[in-house]
């Protein structure tokens, strides 16, 4: 097995199904282990992948194992693992809060670790993941682990002070988001647009507006004022978002999910 997930959950899925399309690891070299049967037979069944209900046997097999379990069982599952883990594996983590100098002191050992923190557009090979190796990590540990994360994700390698902010902006806000496109069908709907047909308008908008702000190098200001004519509708809209402090919602809640972060 090349590679090994202890919690076949969301996230999990999400990743394994960005490789598995990607054809970067063939189904049959992935293992998965959960304690909950229905999960694992559910990822068995949506990708063919090999599971178990026993973490260690994921570590007898697997070369690269992603701890994908909540972060208040990171510290079970390392108790469970440490004494199996191997010098050349290495065990990717992507739980908020985790840092690199409490996991390498859960396992109490020199082990190859890659903190990420992926998000779940991974799913649709258009994830953006946070990477920082550990210092047993070599060069081309990197890059395989790179090369792994890129099959789902844009991937840039961040100073490890960065992560909580990067939970805010990435691995949290595809929620903020999709409760966005929720809330622009529903005026849409109430407009008297049928939903589905709601649904797809929303998420064009968003994804092409996401385009913009990548692909011109625009502020998003400046793009944000080409869309607003004078005397218009748009800046109507603007100034309402204004006035209920939609900017300052966003900005509050995504201190308070740093916060969070930070707390775990
Ligand atoms: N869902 C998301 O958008 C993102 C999640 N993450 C992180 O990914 C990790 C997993 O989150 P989700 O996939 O959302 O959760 P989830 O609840 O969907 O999946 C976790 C899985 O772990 C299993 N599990 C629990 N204890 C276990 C144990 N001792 N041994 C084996 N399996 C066990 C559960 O049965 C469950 O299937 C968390 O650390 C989360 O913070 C990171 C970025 C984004
Ligand atoms: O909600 C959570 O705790 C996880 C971490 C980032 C996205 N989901």
């Amino acid at each position: 097995m090349k590679l090994g997930f202890i919690g076949t959950g969301n996230m999990a899925s999400a990743i394994m199904g960005g490789i598995i399309n990607k054809e970067i690891i063939p189904a049959e070299e992935i293992i998965g282990a959960d304690l909950f049967a229905p999960g694992r037979e559910k990822a068995q069944k949506q990708f063919g992948i090999h599971v178990t209900d026993s973490n260690k046997e994921v570590v007898s097999q697997a070369e690269v194992i992603v701890l994908s379990v909540k972060p208040q069982f990171y510290e079970d599952v390392i108790n469970e693992i440490k004494d199996d883990i191997r010098e050349s594996q290495i065990v990717i983590t992507i739980a908020p809060g985790k840092t690199l100098s409490w996991l390498e002191e859960k396992f109490g050992k020199p082990v190859k670790i890659v903190r990420t923190m992926p998000n779940t557009p991974a799913m649709v090979g258009e994830g953006m993941t946070a990477a920082c190796p550990n210092g047993h990590m070599d060069e081309e540990g990197i890059a395989y682990v790179k090369k792994l994360l890129e099959s789902f994700s844009q991937v840039e390698i961040v100073p490890e002070r960065l992560m909580d902010a990067v939970v805010s902006v990435s691995g949290s806000s595809p929620a903020y988001v999709f409760v966005l496109i929720e809330a622009m069908a529903d005026a849409a709907v109430s407009g008297g647009m049928p939903r589905p047909q709601a649904y797809k308008f929303a998420a064009q908008a968003v994804l092409g507006s996401a385009k913009m702000v990548l692909e011109t190098g625009k502020h998003p200001g400046e793009l944000k004022d080409m869309v607003c004519s004078p005397a218009g509708t748009t800046i109507e809209a603007v100034r309402v978002l204004e006035e209920r402090g939609f900017r300052s919602a966003v900005i509050e809640a995504m201190k308070v999910c740093e916060d969070i972060s930070k707390s775990l």
